[in-house]
């Protein structure tokens, strides 16, 4: 994939003219997307120039390059779609020959991916915009035959785009071969007017991500050249042949690469919200511990260490998992350019479960983050507000949670029946077999206990779906119906096994590293990792007393070493979240900064509000005076 270069922040930062005078939050919708423009612009221009002077490298873990513009947006960057969806999906579905077509004006071109629709989102195979290949002009045309057909809500699409990657049903000489992915210019590079044929525009404000230029598309007999079609799986020859993939999923490639960077997103995310709230909480002076002392910083309270600290160890956690996450996807890729796709399966499923696992743990974390501030984190000059709603929209975004929670339910499912028929297993459900010929021992009160305990309630919670499928079917329902009404906890057990990943890698990797660290890094990691797997085992503590041998006894040591923990962490919270080393421009927030002036700041903030430019703002007059005046006594 391709990789784009990371410009320094000093460099980004100093530009003056990427600054805002007036705080977002104070600009219309539509001075709030052209002041993104003017700023994504700037942005823009600084990569092409960038990336004119680097050799592509392929399969490297995406830059974050893309995070600064987060800082500069504060919001999100309508540009984000062309490096996320649009450059991806070319580059994994485009032949070479296509690549070099579609990708030769290089920056010159902006684009964004447009699969989803007013009525079908997650199920593709439903979607109704149709690609029919005109024989005689060598063209496919294009169609929006429905109002629910409309494309609606690709990033970008709206009024920045002018080309965009399209998921059209196609359909040859009659026949309709299912969805298929292609290359569609949509508005004038000149004039920047959509295209004859084309219907487009925004979807209109929403909870968050209202920079983001999420737009509506539809088509009327719009034309494009069949070698629009990206042919790298599946191709449709001029005289109307078509050749099948060799796996029709690999179409649905793009949203598993952003599906696997979204763990990292969410690390980026929580290191953020995380960092804005511990500082605050060393600030921030309330109340008494010892009644005879003077007020206490908010962060000596261990109920705010419990609710904050889990943030700065899950932030590590995402971010180590990410990256193994990554290594595995680039291995799959590889395999897959050699013609194997043995381990898609695996991968895709691994993707479903942690992009939902991390994209909801981001969210319920950041919200704990901005409570954990009182009223100062409803503030937007907090940032805290913005995080969570940005961070919440990924648990929909990129497959919606529910969804692909079912989908790594059905690889469960899938592993559980091959290992009773003792067949090997990847190493990743290979504890299935391990439980299946009961190699598991007593409970034990360590990381890797713990770890074994909770594969233990994934494997005793996929054997009770599979159970309660078999169950339904032999009661007369067909297999599908069988799977629906197992499905709370067929949820259940990807939520378990997803969990259960986390606790793992994330253990284990950091015990991998740690003989390469200094000494006193290696402790502090440990102790993050060790907090994390304990938090989660006192969370799940019903599923672990029902699937394992763990007493109550154990479980009041767990609570004790938690506690422990958290004391031990106390010392260093402030120079854990300093350490994720996020410039207070990129941090966008009062509570925040690294000056810890947070009550000046918060002044100088509200100021800026465009009611403080009068003391007496004009409404008075015009409509509170006369009534008040009426009705005074
Ligand atoms: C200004 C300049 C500066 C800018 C900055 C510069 C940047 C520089 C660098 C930037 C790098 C960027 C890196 C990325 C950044 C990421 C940040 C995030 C930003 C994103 C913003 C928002 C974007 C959002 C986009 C979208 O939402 S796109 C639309 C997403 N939609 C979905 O996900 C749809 C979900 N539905 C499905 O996936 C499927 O339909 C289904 C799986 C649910 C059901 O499908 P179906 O019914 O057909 O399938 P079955 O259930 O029957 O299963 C059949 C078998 O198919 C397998 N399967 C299914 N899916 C897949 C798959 N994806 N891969 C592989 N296999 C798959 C199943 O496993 C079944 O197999 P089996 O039969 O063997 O069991
Ligand atoms: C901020 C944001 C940005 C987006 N950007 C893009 C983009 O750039 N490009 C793009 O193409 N799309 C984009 N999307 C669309 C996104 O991919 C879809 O919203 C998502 O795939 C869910 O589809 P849907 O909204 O149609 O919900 P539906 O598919 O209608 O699902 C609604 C609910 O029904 C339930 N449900 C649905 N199917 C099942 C099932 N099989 N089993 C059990 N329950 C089920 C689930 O609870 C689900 O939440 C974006 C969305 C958001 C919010």
């Amino acid at each position: 994939m391709k990789c784009y270069p990371v410009p320094r922040e000093n460099l980004v930062l100093s530009i003056d003219n990427l600054k805002d005078d007036i705080p977002e939050e104070y600009l219309s919708h539509k001075e709030c997307y052209e002041n993104v423009i003017r700023k994504g612009s700037v942005l823009y221009d600084i990569f092409s120039e960038l990336s004119k002077d680097r050799k592509h490298k392929a399969h490297q873990a995406p830059s974050n390059a893309y995070r600064i513009s987060d800082g500069i947006m504060q919001n999100v960057n309508p540009f984000l779609l062309h490096f996320a969806l649009f450059v991806p999906a070319i580059t994994n579905q485009a032949t070479p020959e296509q690549q070099a077509e579609f990708l030769k004006h290089g920056f010159g071109i902006i684009g964004t991916y447009a699969q989803t629709e007013l009525g079908h989102g997650t199920f593709l195979r439903g979607l109704e915009t149709t690609a029919t290949l005109d024989l005689e002009t060598d063209e496919f045309v294009l169609n929006s035959p429905t109002l629910t057909s409309y494309k609606w809500w690709p990033g970008g699409l709206g009024h920045t785009a002018n080309h965009c990657v399209v998921m059209a049903q196609l359909y040859v000489k009659g026949k309709c071969h299912g969805p298929h992915l292609f290359f569609v210019q949509i508005r004038d590079i000149e004039t920047h007017e959509p295209l004859p044929g084309l219907k487009l525009g925004e979807i209109g404000a929403k909870m968050g991500f209202n920079t983001a230029d999420n737009g509506f598309l539809g088509f009327h007999n719009f034309r494009i050249p069949r070698n629009n079609m990206l042919m790298k799986n599946s191709q449709v020859l001029k005289d109307g042949t078509y050749v099948e993939s060799k796996n029709e999923k690999l179409t649905y490639g793009s949203m598993v690469f952003v599906r696997v960077y979204l763990l990292s997103d969410m690390a980026y995310m929580l290191a953020r919200a995380a960092t804005i709230s511990v500082r605050y909480s060393a600030v921030r002076h309330q109340s008494h511990i010892k009644p005879d002392e003077p007020e206490v910083q908010i962060l000596d309270f261990v109920i705010q260490q419990h609710k904050l600290f889990i943030s700065i160890a899950t932030s590590h956690a995402f971010k180590i998992c990410g990256l193994w996450l990554w290594q595995t996807y680039s291995k799959v890729m590889e395999d897959i350019g050699k013609g194997s796709m043995d381990r898609l399966p695996e991968l895709h499923a691994l993707s479903c479960c942690l992009k939902t696992t991390s994209t909801r743990d981001a969210g319920w974390l950041i919200e704990q983050c901005r409570l954990a501030c009182g009223g100062h984190g409803y503030l937007m000059s907090s940032n805290l507000p913005s995080l969570y709603t940005t961070a919440t929209a990924a648990i929909t975004y990129e497959g919606e949670s529910t969804v692909l929670l079912l989908q790594t339910a059905r690889y469960l499912i899938k592993s559980w029946k091959r290992a009773m028929e003792g067949e090997s297993l990847p190493a990743t459900v290979s504890f299935l077999s391990e439980y299946f010929n009961k190699r598991y021992n007593k409970w034990e009160n360590t990381p890797k206990g713990i770890v074994d305990g909770l594969k233990l309630v994934v494997a005793g919670v996929t054997k009770m779906c599979a159970e309660s499928i078999q169950k339904h079917v032999s009661r007369g329902q067909q297999y599908e119906e069988a799977w629906n009404s197992s499905s709370v906890q067929l949820i259940k057990a990807s939520e378990a096994y997803s969990r259960a990943l986390l606790c793992e890698v994330f253990w284990f990797e950091v015990d991998k590293v740690s003989s390469t660290l200094s000494n006193n890094l290696a402790v502090v990691l440990k102790q993050l990792a060790e907090l994390y797997i304990t938090y989660w085992a006192l969370e799940k503590r019903g599923d672990l007393l029902v699937y394992t041998t763990i007493s109550k006894d154990d479980l009041d040591k767990l609570q004790e070493r938690y506690e422990e923990l958290l004391a031990l962490i106390r010392p260093n919270a402030v120079g854990l979240v300093d350490s994720f080393d996020i410039r207070d421009e990129i941090l966008c927030s009062t509570l925040g900064a690294y000056d810890g002036r947070v009550y000046e700041r918060m002044m100088e903030h509200a100021l800026k509000s465009p009611l403080n430019a009068e003391t007496v703002n004009q409404s008075f007059h015009k409509y509170m005076k006369p009534v008040i005046l009426k009705h005074k006594i």
